[in-house]
């Protein structure tokens, strides 16, 4: 991995469950927290050496990369107090889900650099999927800043086209969600046939962690590896043929997906 290009100055609008878990991998990475400065309502401390307020500082320093880490309904509120503090030189990430770009240059005219990012969960242990989209008006040197900074967080993909947003924050900014439910449910329908519950728990989470694990080193897509696992005329296969059947598993997850993504268009259209 190339080394982190760290801004100089980070300010962080909430810290919730996920700019919070963004800024302890950042600080696990080696982001040194004197530069790091966090607005959060309630002022409770985050880590060792971070600067919390609970009202806006008078200015930012030139150069701030500002991550808005709040939820989305607060953005008017938010660029009333931060937007004056903002210069040329100011650059913004935006975390919320189903705001477009177009809102967020409207309500910071003076930034240049503007970019909107999908994060999810897991990046606090480095191995989440980030999506990031800016447009032209975003200088390349803001573009690679902001990238490097999210680099250490996981996968990063940048999106072409903000009109696939919604559907990238469903597949990986909702994904953790769809999957933790499935382990429970993986669990559960164990629990169902007669197995002890926290035995089910403890086979139904390990199974997926190493079936994930394996997906992601093998060479084979995911599709040859059900089939590996699949002896012929044996059991797993008559599982699978219950997923399979009359494409079940891929329509249930079809509609799950485009459920999330009509709310983010809906959010956009601020709903
Ligand atoms: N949770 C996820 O998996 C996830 C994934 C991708 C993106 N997001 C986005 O991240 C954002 C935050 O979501 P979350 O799940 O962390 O929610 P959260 O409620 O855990 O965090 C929001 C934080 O903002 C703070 N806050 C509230 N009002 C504020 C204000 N006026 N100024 C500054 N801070 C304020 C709250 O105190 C809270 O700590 C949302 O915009 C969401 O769309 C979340
Ligand atoms: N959490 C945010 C939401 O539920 C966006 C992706 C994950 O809206």
């Amino acid at each position: 991995m190339t080394a982190t290009l760290w801004p100089d100055h980070l300010f962080l609008v909430g810290c919730g469950n996920m700019a919070g878990q963004m800024l302890a991998r950042w600080l696990d990475c080696g982001l040194d927290p004197a530069r790091v400065a966090v607005l959060r309502p309630s002022g409770k401390p985050i880590a060792e050496g971070v600067r919390v307020m609970s009202a806006y500082p008078d200015a930012l320093p030139a150069g701030t990369t500002v991550l808005l880490g709040m939820k989305p309904y607060q953005i008017a509120d938010v660029a009333a107090s931060l937007a004056p503090l903002c210069g040329e030189d100011t650059r913004i990430v935006s975390i919320l889900a189903g705001t477009p770009l177009a809102d967020l240059r409207a309500r910071f005219p003076a930034a240049r650099a503007v970019v909107r990012a999908m994060p999810n969960l897991p990046v606090g242990i480095g191995q989440g999927v980030t999506g990031l989209y800016t447009d032209a008006a975003t200088a390349a040197q803001a573009r690679d800043a902001i990238g490097s900074l999210i680099a250490p967080l996981g996968l990063v993909e940048w999106i072409a086209d903000e009109g696939r947003f919604n559907e990238v924050t469903a597949l990986s900014g909702c994904g953790p969600a769809f999957l933790f439910r499935f382990i429970d449910a993986l669990a559960r329908a164990g629990e169902a046939l007669g197995l002890p519950a926290d035995q089910a728990a403890r086979m139904a989470l390990a199974t997926v962690e190493g079936a994930a694990s394996m997906a992601a080193r093998a060479s084979d897509s995911p599709g040859t590896l059900a089939d590996r696992v699949a002896s012929p005329g044996g059991m797993t296969r008559e599982g699978l043929n219950v997923l399979d059947a009359d494409d079940r598993l891929l329509s249930l997850l079809t509609d799950t997906l485009a459920a999330a993504r009509d709310r983010g268009e809906a959010m956009a259209r601020g709903g």
